[in-house]
């Protein structure tokens, strides 16, 4: 009888119910847990912003504190928007970018967190070497967080080509073809990876020397960008021959290194020899 629910049916169904009950307390809780997922990503906008409005160098510059003003002169932002720097700035604080100390007339004091420490550019060559704000410019990017939005398609998706990359399926194009195409993408990302070679590197050559101590004579570094990695190796150990190697229209832009050099070509067809190759962050964005 197709009117009468089977047995099967009917149990099935109470399991389910069984399964989704909860008490008044755990729904609240739940939907504040999800609503918090959702908007996980207010966080790393807000840190997009902060690292675009160059607030780092603002408190930095300030000897270390400074108050909501402070920060409205320094980024220029419009007064009538003042109110929701705040706003930005508690976000920064409760995710732990920036810190804030609330002062006897209630003003409150905006500091740098070991976080934020690393988004300042301003100042002396050190905390310039450590500025990995070109980095966010990398991952906080409308281009790389656009190929989430496809997640589903490209798990069931029957034309997405088993091959193909979660932003080759967004843009239909690999980011290194999307960086050929367009300068401004191309800037942002080798300047990211610039930054990130100047840190980790600077780490590298104190925590690991020993690894360092066993080049040989020649080092390649594969899919080395503009050389900022290798030319620290090559500062650091003048005897040791150092090449780049990276895509044509990459090693076209790169800037000229004299102990450097630099072959254009792709990695699948041809790796320059030398006694030690380099592969650091070869990865396939997205
Ligand atoms: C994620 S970046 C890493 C850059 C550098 N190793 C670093 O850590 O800063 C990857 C690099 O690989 C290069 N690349 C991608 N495909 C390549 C290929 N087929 N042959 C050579 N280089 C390639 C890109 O142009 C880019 O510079």
């Amino acid at each position: 009888n197709p009117t009468k629910p089977s047995i099967q049916h009917t149990m099935s169904s109470h399991v389910q119910e069984d399964e989704l009950a909860m008490s008044s307390d755990e729904l609240l809780q739940a939907q504040l847990e999800l609503y918090h997922h959702s908007f996980v990503y207010v966080k790393s906008m807000a840190l997009g912003a902060a690292t675009d409005l160059r607030i780092a160098d603002a408190i930095h510059l300030r000897g270390g504190a400074a108050t909501l003003s402070d920060l409205a002169a320094h980024t220029g932002i419009h007064p009538t928007k003042f109110s929701h720097l705040r706003r930005l700035m508690r976000v920064l604080t409760t995710s732990g970018i920036f810190s804030a100390d609330v002062k006897a007339r209630g003003d409150t004091v905006y500091k740098l967190t070991r976080v934020s420490r690393l988004l300042v550019g301003a100042g002396g060559e050190s905390s310039r070497r450590r500025d990995l704000s070109p980095m966010v410019g990398v991952f906080v990017n409308p281009v790389a967080i656009a190929a989430l939005f496809s997640i589903r398609e490209w798990f069931t998706d029957e034309n997405s080509a088993a091959s193909s990359s979660l932003f080759e399926m967004a843009h239909g194009c690999t980011r290194w073809e999307m960086i050929a195409k367009d300068a401004g993408e191309g800037r942002v990302f080798n300047a990211g990876m610039a930054a990130d070679s100047c840190l980790s590197m600077e780490i590298l050559l104190k925590e690991c020397s020993s690894v360092f101590g066993s080049l040989g004579s020649s080092l390649v570094d594969v899919g080395g960008a503009h050389g900022t990695a290798a030319a620290v190796v090559a500062k650091a150990f003048p005897h040791v021959k150092c090449t780049v190697l990276d895509l044509p229209r990459v090693v076209a832009g790169a800037p000229a290194h004299a102990n450097l050099t630099f072959v254009p070509g792709d990695m699948f067809e041809y790796i320059p020899p030398a006694d030690t190759v380099l592969l650091k962050v070869n990865i396939q964005p997205a």
